[in-house]
């Protein structure tokens, strides 16, 4: 069974919770994990003036760019995003809106979805960027899973780490953390995702 993870970042924050999501994932008997980019749309000379910025998005370019072909392999597609403006980022939209013949044709119904994010303050839109990442995996027909509150620490927390899923609080300029507690709680959900969709779909 297929899990992609499809994510953005800048400073390297969501970068880290989607590692967790795939290490999660991988865990699982029979998961086969992609971690996949979107395009970089800000020119070199804008990121390259951010020493944190530079350092972070050299990595991520190593990955490959997730395309249709990625999202139809996929028996899972859990989304991941820097929060900006309460909202996921403009490459990431860019991505999803780029997938209507698919939608067209119905092909992402029925495969397990997921969200995760990374804000700079509690309460700047760490959950309304994963309910608006949500939105267009609704409209894809995916069948959203979360993370339940048995999770230990997740009813407790105070820090990132929802119900709706995994996310981290960078602090103001974006450097802190994900603490272990948020990488434990990504991780457990990409085991989730996984599990959930080797019983919908592992056949082996
Ligand atoms: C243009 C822009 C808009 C942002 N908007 C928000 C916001 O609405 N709320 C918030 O808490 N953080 C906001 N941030 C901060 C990022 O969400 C935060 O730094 C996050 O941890 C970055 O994730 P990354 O390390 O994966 O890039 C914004 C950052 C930028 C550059």
């Amino acid at each position: 069974m297929n899990v992609l993870i499809i994510f953005d970042t800048r400073y390297g924050n969501t970068m880290k919770l989607a590692k967790a999501v795939a290490e999660g994932a991988s865990g699982v008997k029979n998961a086969y994990v992609r971690l996949m980019r979107v395009e970089i749309i800000e020119p070199e000379e804008i990121i390259n003036k951010n020493d944190r910025w530079k350092a972070a998005v050299e990595e991520y370019k190593t990955l490959p760019l997730a395309g249709k072909d990625d999202l139809r392999w996929a028996h899972a597609i859990v989304l991941g995003s820097p929060t900006r403006f309460g909202n996921m980022t403009a490459p990431l939209k860019m991505f999803i809106d780029r997938t209507s013949s698919l939608w067209l044709n119905g092909e992402l119904e029925g495969k397990v979805g997921g969200v995760f994010c990374s804000t700079s303050s509690m309460h700047g839109g760490n959950e309304t960027t994963l309910l608006a990442m949500m939105l267009p995996l609704f409209h894809h027909g995916l069948i959203i899973a979360g993370l339940p509150y048995t999770t230990p620490g997740l009813a407790t927390t105070g820090r990132g780490g929802t119900p709706y899923g995994p996310t981290s609080v960078s602090g103001p300029m974006s450097d802190q953390g994900p603490t272990g507690e948020e990488l434990s709680f990504a991780r457990s959900f990409g085991y989730r995702i996984a599990t959930i969709a080797g019983k919908l779909f592992d056949r082996g």
